[in-house]
């Protein structure tokens, strides 16, 4: 294939660069596909650049958020924007610079241009951007003032690279390649190395024939003596004043001063042609690239002049020709009435100016955003602001990393376990290794038949999963995963009819092992496979667990396919991005390296690496926190529908992590469309395409705290679990609790485990005795003021909300079949409730949320009502080995949640239905 002009160039010594940057170009591969097309080999920036891309888009936003709402000013949320992005597009460049040794490759940023006449200034703020770039391959750019002069001298002297801007003149460029010679001198005098070091000397082009030829426009109009003179002299200004400064470059870095340093490995400074899209459409396109071709330079092109160049842009000798006739021009300038030291002074003059406008009006953009997301905040915009300061006071982040477990607790147990429970923060970066291992098992399940998989898991051990599925779906090659986390016998009866054996793979998920949901599942598919697949059931079975539970010896025993081991310093509602997620991710054929890859960017803005006001996680956490220590400790969750999924594992990740010691925060997921709310709410919308900004920008409007995070595609989830788990842990840390333990699940566990054991020994179960009841439904729970005139259920419930206080939510807790049906039922109950009593809701299908919310509701702070829903079942099925059916393990779990309520003093009704559960069954709520 024949090399494109652009190519050529850099045959011929020239480097293309890209006059441009935009982090949407970082973010949709567009600069990674020009560095690929060989199109460029650097890029610069400029205030103007930036000012073009922070106003043409809201990306940066991601940027501007945190650190707005950690109050920093818009002058240091730019250069955080501006230094993300340019160590993004400096590791693009990074082989590059590798590959040339250290000759091309570089990225640029400008020093602010206010400090464009203080020396002084300028040197301290080149160090300190070079220090936070942190990169070899990136410049620091600094404007050819007379007061930059010096600070390019000493900025070379400290081994920076410098790309030199603003230069308008033949003088003033001899004066910076001079600035130059001479700090590569003073570091030769200190014995310091020089050969690292890289510098360029940008020469403006295009704008010296815009403000000549607008004067010799003038003097040709006047008609005088030099008019026909100045005709002749028109378009031809820029270039030749460039080619004469060509040709000093090559004899100043031929002379002897400067071979002296060439021997100790000093670099040339190459020429940079700036300023080069063409501003005059009646001359050629790409006049100020073709005829500025030579050697050891560069020329920076916006997107337009990169693309015209390489349609149409001719390689043939450039600055190396006509010097004579460029020397000829130069001399008619004066002739014809042009002041050339006039024009470069007030070009710089200008040059200055504008980037300081550019400047201002950039910070003016930053600012207003910021106010936007302040505002936001509503009443909480301080305590926010002050939470994330508490964070860093504290030094979160870099303790969270380094273990250090009294950030939450000062017991000796707790901090043990907290020893245990950090693993999740390098899961992502252990995920790659798990993909691998993973991806030959698809390849070999569907050989053998297999196109779905049946999780069987509680909690953490599904939540994470189920998330996944729906938000990610499956993919073309993957296998179509359903969950089982319900007891309920019609739900277990659906998961059979959906599973047929030979076709699916039975995942049994559980990180202890001795969950007696997923026990009770795995023994009834067992059986079931077994039967209809004999010796080749294990085949269909694979286990995750951690090492040595009892689930891996049944496992081992029954000769499952695989025992896929968990990570055991990790806790369940952590544990998305390990085992547990990602091989069911990869089974279901999903991008399962982008949803890492979001995981990593995200682990990397939450680690102790990035500024903490910077890092979302803390942003989100703080806001809770914010919410929760100001009574507003309902966190309110609105998602665009396609995130409707994440709901529930978020509710688990923050119910069971905060809930506890009387204190808490109450996940409202899912609530129906609402006219008012409570102000005992903050609220969160994931944002995917807006289709619910209305509801969102509702809330905001009546005053509610509101955060808004953006999610470009699904597989954002990455990223999403691993912001909302650092959220969740910081949060804590304000608030005073162990995130990693649910110390009052056992409770429940332990009251079912009565129950079923004096129904094996009864043959049935105690269910207790109703305190009203009627032919539809029974009613238990403690006496109620007034229930005794209650006629119908309605009148119950509105005896039983009548308890509802101020800063209260009402849990509705079903012990159903979980499906579309009833779950449009709930929402109708739920939108009820709230109208009624403006208290918010939560639903949660028993057993599953008692892996989830239970742990708040029993350890939380004693702020909810429940209302427990159980009915007649309508099919059963035996739990082979149990010596009982689902509908007994359900009811007794059922049972045992209710009695632990009951024993925390929780208010809570149990509602049972004595058909079984369908449409129009609920009360209404009068
Ligand atoms: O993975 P396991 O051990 O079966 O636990 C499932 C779930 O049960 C809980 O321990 C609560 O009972 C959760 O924390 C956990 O995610
Ligand atoms: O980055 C380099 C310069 O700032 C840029 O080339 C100036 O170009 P302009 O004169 O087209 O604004």
């Amino acid at each position: 294939m024949s090399k494109s002009s652009l190519q050529q160039l850099v045959d011929a010594g020239q480097s293309p660069w890209l006059d441009n940057i935009d982090r949407r170009l970082l973010k949709d591969g567009g600069l990674a596909k020009l560095i690929a097309d060989g199109d460029i080999t650097g890029v610069t920036s400029n205030p103007t650049i930036f000012n073009n891309a922070i106003g043409g888009s809201r990306i940066y936003d991601e940027t501007i958020q945190p650190m707005a709402l950690a109050g920093n000013d818009p002058e240091s949320i730019f250069y955080q924007l501006a230094i993300e992005d340019i160590r993004q597009a400096a590791d693009l460049f990074r082989p590059i610079y590798d590959q040339t040794n250290g000759a091309d490759g570089y990225v640029s940023l400008e020093v602010s241009p206010k400090l464009a006449r203080s020396t002084k200034k300028t040197v301290e703020e080149a160090k300190r951007l070079w220090k936070l770039l942190n990169r070899p391959n990136v410049m620091i750019k600094i404007p050819a003032t007379l007061q930059g002069l010096p600070a390019i001298t000493a900025v070379i002297a400290e081994g920076i690279n410098v790309n030199v801007t603003l230069i308008f003149s033949i003088e003033r460029y001899q004066a910076v390649a001079e600035a130059y010679i001479r700090g590569l001198e003073k570091r030769v005098k200190a014995k310091k190395p020089i050969d690292h070091i890289a510098s360029c000397a940008s020469f403006f082009v295009s704008r010296i024939d815009t403000k000549v030829d607008g004067q010799l426009r003038k003097i040709v109009e006047a008609g005088g003596s030099n008019s026909k003179l100045a005709s002749e002299l028109m378009g031809k200004a820029a270039v030749s004043t460039c080619k004469t400064v060509f040709g000093i470059f090559e004899e100043t870095f031929a002379s002897e001063r400067f071979q002296k340093l060439a021997a100790k490995g000093g670099r040339i400074q190459r020429t940079l042609w700036a300023s080069t899209s063409m501003k005059n459409p009646a001359y050629r396109d790409v006049l100020y690239v073709e005829s500025l071709i030579g050697a050891n330079t560069i020329n920076t092109m916006p997107p337009g002049t990169v693309k015209a160049f390489k349609d149409h842009g001719q390689v043939g000798k450039g600055a190396n020709e006509g010097k004579a006739e460029a020397a000829k021009v130069l001399a008619d300038l004066p002739k014809a009435g042009i002041d050339m030291m006039e024009v470069s002074a007030q070009l710089e003059d200008e040059g200055v100016k504008s980037f300081i406008a550019s400047y201002k009006e950039l910070l003016k953009t930053i600012d207003k955003r910021s106010k936007e997301f302040r505002k936001s905040m509503g009443n909480l915009a301080v305590p926010v602001e002050n939470a994330i300061k508490a964070l860093k006071e504290k030094d979160f982040v870099a303790r969270m990393e380094n273990k250090d477990a009294s950030l939450w607790t000062m017991d000796p147990a707790g901090q043990k376990e907290i020893g245990i429970r950090l693993g999740w923060l390098a899961a992502p970066a252990k995920g790659a290794a798990i993909i691998e291992s993973i991806k030959p098992l698809l390849a070999e399940c569907k050989e053998e038949g297999m196109s779905r998989i049946l999780l069987l898991g509680m909690g953490g051990s599904s939540l994470g999963v189920e998330t996944m599925s729906l938000i990610l779906g499956t993919g073309e090659a993957g296998m179509e995963l359903k969950i089982l986390d319900m007891t309920n016998p019609d739900q277990v009866l659906a998961a059979a009819h959906w599973a047929s054996l030979k076709k699916t793979l039975f995942f049994v998920g559980s990180k202890s092992g001795s969950t007696s949901e997923s026990n009770a599942f795995m023994d009834y598919f067992w059986e079931k496979a077994q039967k209809t697949l004999g010796k080749k059931a294990g085949r269909h079975f694979i286990a995750i667990t951690d090492p040595e539970t009892s689930l891996s010896k049944v496992a081992e025993e029954r000769g499952f396919r695989k025992v896929l081991l968990s990570d055991p310093e990790v806790g369940g509602r952590y544990s998305a991005l390990t085992m547990f997620g990602l091989a069911p991710s990869v089974l279901m054929g999903q991008d399962t390296d982008k949803l890492l890859e979001t995981a990593l960017s995200m682990s990397e803005l939450c680690s102790s690496s990035t500024p903490i006001e910077r890092n979302p996680g803390i942003m989100l956490g703080a806001f809770i926190a914010a919410g929760v220590l100001k009574g507003k400790d309902k966190v309110t969750l609105i998602t665009d529908p396609e995130l409707a999924a994440f709901g529930p594992w978020v509710e688990q990740l923050i119910a069971e992590s905060s809930g506890k010691n009387g204190k808490g925060i109450v996940p409202v997921d899912a609530e129906p469309k609402l006219d008012f709310y409570s102000t005992d709410r903050v609220f969160v919308y994931l944002r995917l395409n807006g289709k619910n900004e209305r509801r969102a920008a509702k809330a905001r409007r009546a005053g509610h705290p509101l955060l808004v995070l953006p999610w470009n595609s699904g597989y954002d989830l990455g990223g999403a679990f691993v912001q909302w788990e650092v959220a969740t842990t910081a949060a804590c840390c304000l608030m005073g609790v162990n995130p990693f333990d649910q110390p009052d699940v056992q409770e429940s566990k332990v009251r079912t485990k009565q129950l079923t054991d004096a129904y094996l020994k009864d043959g049935k179960l105690n269910m207790g005795s109703p305190i009203w009841e009627n032919e539809v439904a029974a009613i238990y729970g403690d006496h109620l003021n007034g229930i005794d005139s209650a006629k119908s259920l309605s009148d119950v419930l509105s005896v039983f909300l009548k308890q509802v206080q101020i800063g209260d939510y009402v849990g509705v807790n079903a012990y159903v079949p979980r499906n579309d049906r009833t779950m449009n039922e709930f929402t109708k109950f739920r939108s009820a409730i709230t109208k009624k009593t403006v208290t918010p809701t939560t639903l949660g299908y028993g057993p599953r949320f008692q892996h989830s919310t239970g742990q708040l509701h029993k350890g939380g702070a004693n702020n909810g009502l429940f209302i427990e829903i159980t009915a007649e079942p309508s099919a059963d099925a035996e739990i082979p080995g149990w010596k009982m059916p689902f509908s007994v393990l359900e009811a007794a779990q059922a049972l045992g949640d209710f009695d632990t309520l009951q024993s925390r003093k929780r208010r809570v009704i149990r509602i049972h239905f004595k058909k079984p559960f369908g449409r129009g069954m609920l009360p209404e709520i009068k």
